[in-house]
């Protein structure tokens, strides 16, 4: 499979009465409760709510890595049952090899069958806009550097919908600013479906059309907000702000101190 130079075809995303449970300690301890919800294709969707309170869970059984205890899951209206190359997670931390380059990393996102192709690793790279270091060793990139490898080795299959577990968290808040705008571009230029776990209220107004809000364990759907700002936004709009109090006010927060 080779990158496409253009959109690709987004996946329409499904959950319905969606609940789960982890045993610990000889308790079950439910982490997701009765959760519905909706991307339509090309949406980005942003998720937020406490620490702890189930949205990498919730990411992981889209992504098929774990099945529900309830409900279920259709990409496309099929239901989804494991993983697969149209789902890709992006995690916080890059993870990258320190043995390969990286070329070699963002081979590994297409190396399923034991070799990647290389016009697709070529293109993602491309993508990204680190061709210029395809040769790089992962210790002589910065941060945002291997996270943009991370994305590109989440790019590489061309994925339809793509989970983004809060892949900014770690960066320093500039480099952050920086990589928002890059996440925003690649976006917009694929076209694929987004999902992004972030705890940064900001960060999902500049960069969502939706936003769903949790509460705390067991994650319920406290609000589903359409985010009806223009596509090329401003920290300081007074609408992302007046948005901005309405949703920390939902998490809890108060800012009137
Ligand atoms: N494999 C597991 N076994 C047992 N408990 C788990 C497992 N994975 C997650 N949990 C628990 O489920 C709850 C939700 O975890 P999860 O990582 O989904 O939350 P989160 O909202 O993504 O948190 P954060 O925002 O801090 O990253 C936590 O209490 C966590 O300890």
């Amino acid at each position: 499979m080779v990158i496409s130079p253009s959109r690709t075809t987004p996946l329409a995303l499904r959950l319905e009465h969606v609940s789960h449970a982890f045993h610990s300690d000889g308790a079950i301890v439910p982490v997701i409760d009765n959760v519905s919800l909706q991307a339509a294709p090309g949406e980005f969707v942003a998720l937020l709510g406490p620490s702890g309170c189930g949205k990498s869970t919730l990411l992981r059984l889209i992504a098929g890595l774990e099945a529900p205890k309830e409900g279920a899951i259709y990409g496309d209206d099929s239901p989804v049952t494991g993983p697969g190359p149209d789902r890709i997670i992006m995690f916080q931390d890059p993870t990258l090899y320190p043995w390969r380059r990286v070329r070699g990393n963002v081979a590994l996102g297409h190396d399923i069958n034991g070799r990647a192709d290389d016009e697709a690793v070529t293109a993602a790279l491309k993508l990204v806009d680190l061709l210029d270091f395809e040769r790089a060793w992962p210790h002589q990139l910065s941060g945002g550097m291997a996270q943009r490898v991370a994305l590109a080795r989440a790019l590489v299959n061309d994925p339809r919908l793509l989970l983004l577990d809060e892949p900014l968290g770690k960066l320093d808040s500039l480099t952050r600013l920086t990589m928002q705008t890059e996440i925003l571009r690649v976006w917009r230029e694929k076209q694929f479906t987004a999902l992004m776990v972030t705890h940064d209220v900001e960060e999902a107004l500049l960069l969502a059309t939706r936003i769903v809000v949790f509460s705390p364990r067991p994650a319920r759907i406290l609000a589903d907000i359409p985010v009806s700002l223009p596509e090329r936004r401003h920290r300081d709009d007074p609408k992302l702000l007046s948005l901005r109090k309405d949703i920390l006010a939902q998490l809890g927060h108060r800012e009137d101190w």
